[in-house]
């Protein structure tokens, strides 16, 4: 786990061998203590270099471990006993040192790194802080307000960053083994105590309390309920009031804290359900190990309303050349114009130059015969999209692969109307499409796994964070958030408010609670769909008993908002009224108290007190029941993907997990209790009753999360 060479006679080279990233794990740590002492202990050896095989100096400490007893020699003293040693050490850091990896590298007395080296102390995105002396060495290094910043973000730099920082000493484009090994031969007469940061005293700023209070406020603002930030706030603190020995011992105490939280197991969680995401799965046996997309050179996108224009900006800035449709020619102009203008801008930000010469514009789908694959985003509309559906089977060559936008339509309804069943598939993209990080992959029962693959990968090159799902109405996210919206407008009827709901969701963690998320998406959309489905407009009967439809119990509430022409943020007016159309300060509006009280008084329900608690146990365990349906019906291979998709897609707050597993650190039992209790109340609320998922899982002890999938029939896996 660590290789030991002597080098020109005099040097020992110490190489990290743990791939994939040389994570510090315990067999690690342990041949770093052995291999050190052996190069200490010998005379012959003058220095001492570090590096890591592959390419990649080191990735921390490793993650996996975290979930179980503490094996091995500890980090803190094994880095404090290579800072102290008499010989120099150097890092020679290729690729990354994140973490512990750049912990280590800090007690080196010197650091070189190669020109594409990032570096970087995430510890804050799994919920930590730099544990092993970081938050003590950095801030020694490169001063107070520079190490807040990187320790408090968990922000990567790339090495000319790091060198403008002072972090190292040198950047080099060669060999940076061999250009340490050199580096460390120079450094054998010189005088280390310069080096060894612990013994350094900390560059204070004037306004320290000033500075302290203001990124707690940036904090609060941004990673709203986050504890993480704010230890490490403290941490920084103590290296600015305390010395050394002081410091790291509050770094230990606040570290021991966040260890054991929830938050810190949430964030770990979200880490590896992030990369499982990727690897799908069929029935069949196919796979995304072994399944080879095919190469995306060129693509169309038809439909330039916002999600089309998010998704050809999408396209273009990771090289492939885009054909852009749409139907008339004004609304042709004002996408080009759109689309010119957000590559431009993003280009501006990324300081390159925009690939401008990557779009065309065109009426015609006629000129769309040579694309390697397209992608739709018309109106949601069935018979709309069934229409280009079968023209582009006409129009393109047989072996384009032809994806549907669709945010719940069925896909292999549209499969059914071409040539080529198995390159249909679904790419459900999140608006703003080219800021969102999530795709939905809907495969339909006849997608071909190439085909799968190939929308998985270029989902990757787009930077987004791709996951596979079955075929049903909503697919994953949207299937889900039936339930979770219904949840919040029966509470309405009850007595609650939208402001009172979305301050709950929201202290909670979302980003958005869920009223002025819809304002913010467009309450028409709903509306239109619900009229398609007959739940409300003039098709519905007469004779209908109100608030049911379709044999279940309906609100029409968000109906009467809409009815009044109240759309959301683009019409000004919504669940808040807004300084103008399109503003975003949202406001409680005195003529929704008044819907709800004269929609009260007309049904006789007398509006009644709401918990907190009842709100996020109606909402959150209605969401994750839902979960558990859809992993039952084999929409989502695993109860990761579903929380994948709620942090990415729908602001679900990364430090509790996702609905899955937010339900799992409750307790499946309480969860189940409290549907149970929910149920009983509202019988005519079929999303209340708990999942025959859930109740196996309960009646078999509640395994852990990662266990769930072994007590989920396969048999009916629409993967
Ligand atoms: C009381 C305890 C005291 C402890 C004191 C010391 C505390 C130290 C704290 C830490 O060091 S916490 C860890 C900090 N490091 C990180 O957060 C880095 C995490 N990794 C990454 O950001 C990326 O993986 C990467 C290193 C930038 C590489 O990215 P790339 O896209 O190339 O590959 P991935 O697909 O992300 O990863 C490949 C593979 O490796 C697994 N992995 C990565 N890092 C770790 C790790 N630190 N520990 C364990 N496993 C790791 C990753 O899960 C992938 O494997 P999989 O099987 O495909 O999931």
């Amino acid at each position: 786990m660590a290789r030991y060479e002597l080098v020109k006679r005099s040097v020992a080279l110490i190489t990290l061998t743990n791939p994939p990233v040389n994570s510090l794990s315990s067999a690690v740590r342990h041949g770093i203590a052995k291999t050190m002492d052996r190069a200490l202990s010998d005379p012959k050896v003058t220095a001492v270099v570090i590096c890591g095989e592959n390419g990649r100096f080191c990735g921390g400490a490793d993650i996996r471990e975290f979930s179980g007893p503490m094996r091995g020699p500890p980090l803190l003293p094994l880095l404090d006993s290579i800072e102290a040693g008499e010989k120099p050490v150097v890092a020679a850091i290729e690729g990354v040192a994140l973490g512990g990896g750049l912990e280590l590298a800090l007690v080196c007395h010197y650091r070189i790194a190669h020109s594409k080296a990032r570096l970087g102390l995430p510890e804050v995105t799994l919920g930590l802080l730099p544990a092993a002396g970081g938050t003590q060495r950095l801030p020694r290094l490169i001063g107070i307000p520079a190490a807040l910043e990187l320790i408090t973000t968990g922000r990567h730099v790339s090495s000319q960053e790091a060198l403008k920082l002072g972090i190292v000493d040198q950047v080099t484009e060669q060999n940076v083994c061999e250009v340490a090994v050199e580096f460390a031969l120079r450094a054998v007469a010189k005088p280390l105590s310069s080096r060894r940061l612990s013994a350094l005293t900390v560059p204070c700023p004037p306004d320290l309390d000033a500075l302290l209070e203001a990124v707690t406020m940036q904090i609060q603002k941004k990673a709203r309920g986050m504890m993480a930030p704010l230890a490490c706030v403290q941490a920084v603190r103590a290296a600015a009031t305390m010395p050394y020995s002081q410091g790291i011992k509050r770094e230990s105490e606040l570290m021991a804290t966040l260890f054991n939280s929830g938050q810190a197991r949430a964030l770990q969680y979200c880490f590896f359900a992030e990369r499982t995401a990727g690897k799908w799965t069929l029935p069949s046996g196919a796979q995304w190990n072994d399944t080879k997309p095919r190469e995306i050179r060129s693509a169309a996108v038809i439909g330039l309303g916002t999600m089309g224009r998010g998704i050809a900006v999408s396209l273009a800035r990771v090289g492939i050349s885009v054909i852009a449709v749409e139907s008339d020619k004004k609304l042709m102009e004002t996408g080009r114009q759109m689309v010119i203008g957000m590559l431009e801008r993003d280009a501006k930000r990324r300081g390159v130059s925009a690939s401008l010469n990557l779009l065309k514009f065109t009426l015609s789908l006629q000129n769309l015969k040579d694309v390697d694959l397209v992608i739709e985003a018309v109106f949601e509309d069935m018979a709309l999209k069934k229409r280009v559906f079968q023209e582009l089977s006409k129009v393109c060559r047989p072996t384009t692969l032809l994806c549907s936008n669709t945010s719940g339509l069925d896909v292999d309804a549209l499969a059914g109307v071409t040539d080529r069943p198995q390159l249909v598939i679904g790419m459900h993209f999140f608006s703003p499409a080219h800021v969102m990080k999530l795709l939905e992959v809907v495969c339909g029962p006849r997608s071909s796994s190439e085909t799968i693959a190939t929308a998985m990968s270029l989902g990757k090159r787009m930077g987004k964070v791709s996951v596979a799902v079955g075929n049903c109405p909503g697919f994953v996210g949207n299937r889900m958030l039936k339930p979770y919206s219904d949840q919040a407008t029966f509470l309405l009827e009850e007595g609650a408010t939208p402001e009172q709901i979305d301050k709950v969701l929201e202290d909670f963690g979302f980003a958005m609670g869920v009223f002025r998320m819809s304002d913010l998406a467009g309450l028409d959309v709903g509306w239109r769909v619900r009229k398609e489905s007959g739940l409300t407009g003039p098709d519905v009967d007469p004779k209908n008993p109100p608030r049911r439809r379709q044999g279940r119990k309906y609100c029409p509430i968000p109906d009467m908002v809409c009815e009044q022409g109240r759309f959301g943020q683009k019409t000004g007016r919504g669940w808040y009224m807004y300084d103008k159309p399109g503003g975003t300060n949202a406001k409680p509006d005195p003529l929704i108290q008044n819907l709800l009280e004269t929609y009260r008084s007309r049904y006789g329900i007398k509006p009644r007190n709401i918990t907190d608690q009842e709100i996020i146990e109606r909402c959150l365990f209605a969401l994750a029941n839902e979960g558990f349906r859809i992993l039952e019906d084999g929409i989502a291979a695993r109860p990761e993907d579903i929380d994948v998709i709620y942090q990415f897609g729908y602001g679900f707050p990364r430090h509790r997990g996702g609905p899955m597993f937010y339900a799992s650190m409750v307790g499946l039992e309480r969860v189940l209790e409290r549907l149970e209790h929910y149920h009983q109340a509202h019988p005519d609320v079929s999303h209340l009753e708990p999942s025959p998922l859930l109740k196996k899982l309960v009646a078999c002890g509640s395994p852990p999360i990662q266990k769930w999938r072994e007590h989920i029939k396969t048999m009916h896996s629409h993967l």
